[in-house]
């Protein structure tokens, strides 16, 4: 039997840090919790590296592409070509993730997961920012076996721990691209969850109503035909995809290493969801950047007690959300370095 030891994720949990922290955020020459959600934010920051003072060093984005077999009942508005065919447009540069990445200098490479196109074959095959990963060309169909062998899944999860080791900098985002993935997120989100596939599901590229109809019927289906697939890596497996095992991967391994992992819309929170009951401890390391409105998003963000920090109405994946959201944090680590104290300004405090 394959198995999968995920490495140990450390507490960030440390009460006198926490509280010096607050205090040093409290002591800034602004009314006491006038900086908002940035205020958690630096102090999230701070807990996540273990210091007072928190800094952002050369962010990476990793987009992992693939192909989903379920697709062939009819699950995404699009075809699964354009997963490859977005390939190429990510690396000529052209996706809305080259343009965010390139606005806020972000390193940005893509790694084929599994997509149901052969790159090694194409004008591509020795690009700097394509890295290849790939399991097979596309995952099987959920409808009538596991999307991936154990053995498949483990794979991926371990080609995504070697894309995220000892990366430059200390910010991880990872984005996706997957026609039909909105439906393994779903999935995820259903069994993990313990939830009504109803609640989970939504329209992803642009299902119309008889679309999103024939989705939920599929979905209903895949998960009755996988009623017994219950542990982590048994669930990831039965209803996940290469692409979403392999952003579990490298966030286990960056939560691993301590590093800030900026979590983007439905199928990336999806990614940690997993990540998280595979290495309990990851979702500590989690900040999440906006509100997709994939319905089943709220869900999942309710389920892992999390604020975004964003609600843009957006719903595109790639990872772009996670690149708006990205100056925010440089904001809440540059309050906390750069703001002057009230005794530093000889400013006098609350009376009480
Ligand atoms: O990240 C999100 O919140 C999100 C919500 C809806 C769709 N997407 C993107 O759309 C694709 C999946 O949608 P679908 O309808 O093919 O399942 C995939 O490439 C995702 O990056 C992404
Ligand atoms: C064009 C297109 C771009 C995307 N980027 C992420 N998911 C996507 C889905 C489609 C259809």
């Amino acid at each position: 039997m394959p198995t999968f030891t995920a490495p140990t994720i450390a507490t960030i949990e440390n009460n006198e840090r926490r509280q010096q922290l607050q205090q040093i955020i409290d002591l800034k020459t602004k009314p006491r919790g006038a900086l908002g959600r940035l205020e958690s934010l630096a102090l999230q920051i701070g807990m996540i590296q273990g210091t007072t003072r928190p800094q952002i060093y050369q962010p990476q984005i990793r987009v992992f592409a693939a192909d989903h077999g379920l697709t062939k009942h009819g699950t995404s508005a699009y075809p699964s070509a354009v997963t490859a065919q977005m390939v190429y447009n990510f690396l000529q540069g052209g996706a809305a993730i080259n343009v965010f990445a390139r606005q806020h200098d972000i390193e940005l490479k893509v790694v084929d997961a599994g997509v149901d196109a052969d790159f090694a074959n194409s004008p591509f095959k020795d690009h700097p920012q394509l890295l290849d990963y790939k399991v097979r060309y596309g995952s099987r169909d959920a409808m009538s076996e596991p999307a991936m062998s154990e053995a498949e899944c483990i794979a991926a999860l371990s080609s995504g721990m070697e894309v995220a080791k000892g990366l430059a900098g200390n910010l991880l985002i990872v984005g996706e691209m997957g026609i039909g993935n909105t439906s393994a997120a779903s999935l995820l989100l259903a069994r993990l969850g313990e939830m009504s596939i109803a609640d989970c599901i939504g329209r992803g590229t642009g299902l119309d109503d008889a679309g999103l109809q024939h989705k939920t019927t599929v979905l209903t289906q895949v998960l009755q035909r996988h009623k017994n697939a219950q542990t982590p890596l048994e669930v990831l497996a039965a209803l996940g995809g290469l692409e979403i095992a392999m952003m579990a991967g490298a966030l286990i391994q960056a939560a691993s290493e301590r590093r800030i992992l900026l979590i983007d819309g439905f199928i990336a929170s999806s990614a940690l969801l997993a990540a998280d009951h595979l290495a309990p401890g990851v979702a500590q390391y989690a900040i999440f950047a906006h509100h997709s409105v994939e319905p089943g998003h709220a869900h999942l963000l309710k389920l892992l007690n999390a604020e975004p920090l964003l609600d843009m109405g957006m719903r595109l994946g790639e990872g772009s959300g996670a690149a708006l959201a990205y100056p925010l944090l440089l904001s809440a680590c540059s309050f906390i370095n750069e703001m002057a104290s009230f005794s530093d300004a000889g400013i006098s405090e609350q009376n009480s």
